[in-house]
C-alpha cells in the first residue's frame, strides 16, 4: 500500500525552490534551472528574499508573501537557514520537503544539533522529508528533476535509490549511453527522516516502476527496510549493493560457527530470505540494470552459449561455474538438429561453437534450434569479428528471434568499432548486451537469481514427515534446569538429549562416574569408543586432555579414564567434573564430517550455517548460511553451496553420502531454532554422514534467557506472521495472553505512539520521571494485545547494572486513549540507593491509582524474583547478559 504523502512528494503540483538564486552555476540556481527548463508542468516558485526574480520568474521573500499552496519545498539555503524554512513550511501546510543542503550530522556535533532540532520541527508539524545532504529526486513520469545534477535521467523503468549523491551522478551518466531509462532516482543523504524503507514502499506500487536498485552504505531501521525490501521483492525485481561488506566483526562468539559467520553473511542470508539479489561492485550493478531494463524476465538458470570462438566460450564456462549458473544440458533432438545444422567440426555440446568461419545464417540457426529446447532457459550468443561474421546482419538476426522469443538472449559483441552499430541496435531493441562474456554471464545471473529467491520463498516450510514428534516439553524443561543453575552452556549429554529431542540422530553416549562404570558401559556399547570428560565447566574438552578417542578395550578405557582425569586435574583445577561420558565410536567407514552451526546475529536473528567439519572448521572456513525457517529447498541450496557438497559426492571408492539425510538435519535443526528461542549458539561438529544417514557426534549448545528483542524483529520483517513467534501465556488467573512482538506492519503504530506521546500524556510524565530519577535508556518496546487493549512494555536498562522496568498500558478504549504507568521492577530494590527510591516513588504513584503492587518479598537472585513474579501472575522475560528483563502481567 502507498502512503499517499510520498505521493505528494513524488508527483507534486506545485514547488518552492528555497534558496534559487541568479549565480550562475550555484546549487539554488541549478536546482531551480533543472524544474524550469525540464519539462515540468506544474506551478514553480523561486523562494530568496535577495531578488524580485530569479531566472526571469516572480521570487518571493517567504511563503507568506507567496500566498499560494504548495506540495513540495525543495531547499538549497545553508544549513543554518533550514530551520527556518521549516518552520515557514509548517505555518503555511507544506507536509514535503528535501533538504539538499549539507552540514548537519555528517559535520559533527553542532550540525547534529542542528539536524535534531529540523527533525523536532519536521514532527512538530508533521512534515516529511528527504535528506539532508542529498542531490535531490527526479521523477521522469512528469519531467521533474529536482536536483543540482546537470542532465536528466533518461525515462525508463528503473528506480535508483542511493544513499550515495556521488553514485547517483555516476549511474545516470552512465545510463546515457546505455540507453538506460529511469522512472525514479532518490538521493537520501542523511535519511534524518524518509528512509529507504518508506521510499521503496512507494516504488512498490508505483506503476512506473519495474525494476529497483538500491546503493546502501548502512541501514538504519533494520526491521522496516528488510519488510519493505520484502514486500516490493516479491512484485518487481531488487537489487542491492552494500558496500563496508568486509568491515570488521568482533563477535564474543562461544562457538565456531558464531566466530565465523560474520555480520555480512547474516546480511546476505536475510536479503536473499527477502528474495532480493545483491550485486557485489559497480560493474555488476550496471550489468544487472541492463537486464533488468530489458524486456525479459528470466525463467530458470540453464544458460546455452553459442559462440564463434572457443576462447570467449570457455571465459563465459569459467564465470558460470563460479557463479554456479548451469550451463544447459541440450536434449538429443537438439542435438540432432545441430548436428544437422552446423558444420562437422561444431563443439557437440554447450558452449556451443559454430565455428570462426560463422555468418548471420549459421548464428540464426542455432540460436532458435537452443531457444526451442525445453532444457535451455536462456541463450547468451557471443560473436568475435571474424572476415566471414558480418556482425550487424547477425545482430539483425538476433533481434528479429528476440521479438518471437520469451526466453532471454544475452548478446556480447566482442571487439570495438566493427561492432558499434550492432551495440546501439541491441540497446534500441531493448537487448541486454556486454562488451565480455564474464560480464553477459553475471548479468544472467542476477536476473535469474532473483527468480530463483522468489522460488524458494514460495515454497512452503517442509513436512518434517515425524514419525515421533520433537518433544519440545523436554527440551525447553532440560533449558529451563541449566538456566536454574544459571548456566549458559549445555554439557555434552544435555546438548545430545536436546538434539535427540528434535529427532536429530545422536551417537549413543552415556555418562560413567568411575573408571568401573566406564568399562562396562564401553562394553555393553560395544567397543571401539571415545571417553570425554563431563564437565560442565569445561567447554574446550580437547584443550585440556579431556578426550580420548577410538579406545579398544577394556584395558585402553581404563588407562583413558586415568589419564583425563589427571590431565583435567592438571589444566583445570577448579572445574566440577562428573566422570565422564562414554560414546560409541562411528562405525561409518565412508563417513564425511560436516558441521551445523546456529548463530544468532543481533539484527537478523538466529543464522543457521553448515560447511566441512572436524577440529579445522575456522580454518578452513566452509560456510553456507541461511535464515531460519528453512524448507527443502533451502536445505538443499545451503548443502550445494559448501565446498565440502563435492565430497558428499561419490569419491574414490566411497559411494554417494546421503544428502537427504543432511537435510533432515538442517530442517530439524531450524524448527529447533524456531520452537526454543533460549538457543543462543549451537555446534553440531562433527556431524557424520555416510550412504546410510547422518549422526551427530558432538554437539555444543549455549543457551540465555529469552528476550524479545531486535532479533525477532527482523524476523518479523521477513515472514510477515511467523506463528512460532506468536506465544499464548496462560496466566495463573486462568486468563490468555498473546503475545507478539511488533511486526513491520505496526511499525507505524509503534512510531506513532512513540510520537504522539504529548507532554499531556501520563505515560510520557511517568518516562519524564524517570529520567529525572536516573539516566536510563530505553531499549525497547514490546507490544501485547489483549482484548481491546494494548499494552506496550518499554524495557528500559541502566548503565550501572541495575535492572528496572516500567510497564505502561496503553489502551484505546472507545472514551479516548489512556495510557497509564503501572509497575516498575528491579531485582535489587531492597535496601538503598537508586533503586529503592525509584521503587518507592513509583510504588506510591500505583498505589495512589489503585493498581496493584506487589512488594514484599524479594529475593535474592534474578531466578527466584522471576519465579515470585510467575506466581504473582507476572510473566517475566529476563537478560542478565542485557540486564533487561521484559515483565508482562493481566493483573495491572
Ligand atoms: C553529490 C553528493 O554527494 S550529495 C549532495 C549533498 N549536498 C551537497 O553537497 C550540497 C552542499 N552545499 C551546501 O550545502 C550549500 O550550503 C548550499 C549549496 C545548500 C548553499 O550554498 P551557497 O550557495 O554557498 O549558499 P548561499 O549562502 O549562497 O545561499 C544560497 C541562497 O540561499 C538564500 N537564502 C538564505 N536563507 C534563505 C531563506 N531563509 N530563504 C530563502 N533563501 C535563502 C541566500 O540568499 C542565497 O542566495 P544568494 O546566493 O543569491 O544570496
Amino acid at each position: 500500500m502507498s502512503k499517499h504523502y510520498l505521493k505528494t512528494l513524488f508527483s507534486p503540483t506545485s514547488i518552492a525552490v528555497f534558496g534559487a538564486n541568479n549565480t550562475e552555476d550555484s546549487v539554488g540556481q541549478v536546482v531551480f534551472k533543472n524544474l524550469l527548463e525540464g519539462g515540468y508542468k506544474g506551478k514553480l516558485y523561486p523562494i530568496n528574499p535577495q531578488f524580485d526574480k530569479v531566472l526571469e520568474q516572480p521570487c518571493y521573500k517567504n511563503l507568506k508573501t507567496l500566498a499560494q499552496p504548495v506540495d513540495l519545498a525543495i531547499i538549497t539555503t545553508p544549513a543554518s537557514a533550514v530551520a527556518s524554512i521549516i518552520e515557514d513550511c509548517g505555518e503555511h501546510d507544506v507536509k514535503m520537503a528535501v533538504i539538499i543542503s549539507a552540514g548537519f550530522s555528517e559535520t559533527g556535533l553542532q550540525g547534529a544539533k542542528l539536524e535534531k532540532k529540523v527533525v523536532d520541527l519536521a514532527k512538530k508539524y508533521g512534515i516529511h522529508f528527504i535528506g539532508p545532504n542529498c542531490l535531490g529526486f527526479m521523477r521522469t513520469e512528469i519531467n521533474l528533476n529536482a536536483t543540482f545534477f546537470k542532465s536528466k535521467a533518461k525515462s525508463g523503468n528503473l528506480a535508483l535509490v542511493s544513499q550515495s549523491g556521488a553514485l547517483c551522478a555516476a549511474v545516470l551518466d552512465w545510463a546515457v549511453p546505455n540507453d538506460v531509462g529511469f522512472s525514479t532516482v532518490v538521493s537520501m543523504g542523511t535519511s534524518a527522516d524518509l528512509d529507504f524503507g518508506e521510499v521503496l514502499d512507494f516504488l512498490v506500487s508505483d506503476p512506473k516502476t519495474q525494476g529497483i536498485l538500491l546503493y546502501v552504505e548502512g541501514i538504519h531501521h533494520s526491521r522496516s527496510f528488510m519488510s519493505s525490501l520484502r514486500a516490493a521483492a516479491r512484485i518487481k525485481p531488487v537489487l542491492v549493493i552494500k558496500s563496508g561488506r568486509h568491515q570488521a566483526t568482533a563477535r564474543a562468539a562461544m562457538s565456531h560457527s558464531g566466530a565465523l559467520i560474520g555480520e555480512d553473511e547474516a546480511f546476505d542470508a536475510a536479503l536473499q530470505r527477502a528474495g532480493v539479489v545483491r550485486v557485489s561492485n559497480f560493474g555488476q550493478l550496471f550489468s544487472a540494470a541492463k537486464t533488468l531494463a530489458s524486456r525479459y524476465k528470466a525463467k530458470g538458470n540453464r544458460l546455452a552459449i553459442v559462440t564463434n570462438g572457443g576462447g570467449p566460450g570457455v571465459m563465459a564456462t569459467d564465470r558460470a561455474a563460479d557463479l554456479r549458473v548451469p550451463l544447459a544440458q541440450l536434449s538429443q533432438s537438439t542435438l540432432d538438429e545441430l548436428n544437422k545444422t552446423l558444420p562437422a567440426t561444431w563443439s557437440h555440446a554447450n558452449p556451443i561453437d559454430i565455428i570462426s568461419d560463422a555468418g548471420q545464417e549459421r548464428y540464426q540457426q542455432a540460436v532458435s534450434i537452443c531457444l526451442k529446447d525445453p532444457n535451455v532457459d536462456a541463450v547468451l550468443v557471443i560473436l568475435t569479428p571474424q572476415a566471414m561474421s558480418h556482425p550487424l546482419e547477425a545482430a539483425q538476426a538476433m533481434v528479429q528471434i528476440a521479438e518471437q522469443s520469451s526466453k532471454p538472449i544475452l548478446a556480447c559483441w566482442m571487439g570495438g568499432t566493427q561492432i558499434a552499430e550492432c551495440r546501439r541496435l541491441f540497446v534500441q531493441s531493448r537487448i541486454p548486451e556486454f562488451r565480455t562474456p564474464e560480464a553477459a554471464v553475471e548479468a544472467f545471473y542476477y536476473l535469474s537469481a532473483y527468480h530463483s529467491n522468489q522460488q524458494l520463498l514460495l515454497q512452503t516450510p517442509a513436512s518434517m514427515g515425524y514419525v515421533e514428534a520433537p518433544d519440545i516439553e523436554g527440551a525447553r524443561m532440560i533449558i529451563e534446569s541449566v538456566l536454574a543453575e544459571r548456566r549458559k552452556i549445555l554439557t555434552e549429554m544435555e546438548s545430545k538429549a536436546l538434539l535427540g529431542a528434535f529427532r536429530i540422530p545422536i551417537v549413543n553416549t552415556a555418562t560413567a562416574h568411575t573408571v568401573n562404570e566406564a568399562i562396562v558401559l564401553a562394553a555393553s556399547m560395544g567397543f571401539p569408543v571415545a571417553l570425554k570428560i563431563n564437565s560442565p565447566d569445561i567447554t574446550h574438552k580437547s584443550d585440556v586432555g579431556g578426550v580420548k578417542l577410538n579406545l579398544q578395550n577394556a584395558s585402553e578405557v581404563r588407562e583413558a579414564f586415568r589419564e583425563i582425569m589427571e590431565s583435567v586435574k592438571e589444566s583445570a583445577p577448579d572445574a566440577r567434573v562428573y566422570g565422564v561420558t562414554v560414546g560409541k565410536m562411528s562405525d561409518k567407514v565412508h563417513g564425511r564430517e560436516l558441521y551445523v552451526g546456529v548463530f544468532r546475529d543481533p539484527v537478523f536473528g538466529p543464522v543457521i550455517s553448515l560447511g566441512m567439519g572436524g577440529t579445522m572448521v575456522e580454518v578452513i572456513a566452509d560456510k553456507a548460511v541461511s535464515l531460519p525457517p528453512l524448507n527443502r529447498y533451502l536445505a538443499k541450496s545451503m548443502i550445494s553451496k559448501t565446498r565440502v557438497a563435492k565430497l558428499l559426492e561419490p569419491f574414490r571408492k566411497m559411494p554417494a553420502a546421503n544428502v537427504e539425510a543432511v537435510e533432515a538435519v538442517l530442517l530439524h535443526v531450524s524448527e529447533m531454532v524456531c520452537e526454543l528461542p533460549w538457543l543462543q549458539e549451537m555446534d553440531i561438529n562433527p556431524l557424520i554422514v555416510d550412504e546410510n544417514g547422518a549422526v551427530a557426534v558432538d554437539a555444543r549448545i549455549v543457551v540465555n534467557y529469552y528476550t524479545a528483542g531486535a532479533d525477532r524483529y527482523a524476523h518479523m520483517a521477513i515472514y510477515p506472521y511467523p506463528t512460532h513467534l506468536v506465544e499464548k501465556w496462560e496466566l495463573p488467573d486462568g486468563t490468555d495472553v498473546t503475545i507478539r512482538p511488533i511486526r513491520p506492519e505496526d511499525a507505524d503504530m509503534e512510531k506513532d505512539f512513540v510520537k504522539n506521546l504529548s507532554e499531556e500524556s501520563k505515560y510520557f510524565r511517568f518516562m519524564q520521571n524517570l529520567h529525572e530519577l536516573t539516566p536510563i535508556m530505553v531499549v525497547r518496546f514490546t507490544q501485547i494485545d489483549y482484548d481491546r487493549e494494548l499494552a506496550l512494555i518499554a524495557v528500559i536498562q541502566r548503565d550501572e547494572g541495575d535492572l528496572q522496568v516500567g510497564v505502561a498500558r496503553y489502551s484505546t478504549n472507545p472514551d479516548g486513549e489512556t495510557c497509564e504507568f503501572a509497575l516498575v521492577v528491579s531485582d535489587q530494590w531492597q535496601g538503598h540507593g537508586f533503586a529503592h527510591k525509584l521503587m518507592t516513588s513509583l510504588m506510591n504513584a500505583a498505589r495512589m491509582k489503585g493498581l496493584k503492587i506487589i512488594q514484599g518479598e524479594v529475593l535474592s537472585n534474578n531466578h527466584n524474583m522471576l519465579k515470585l513474579m510467575h506466581k504473582l501472575g507476572f510473566v517475566c522475560i529476563l537478560d542478565e547478559e542485557d540486564r533487561t528483563v521484559t515483565l508482562v502481567s493481566r493483573n495491572l
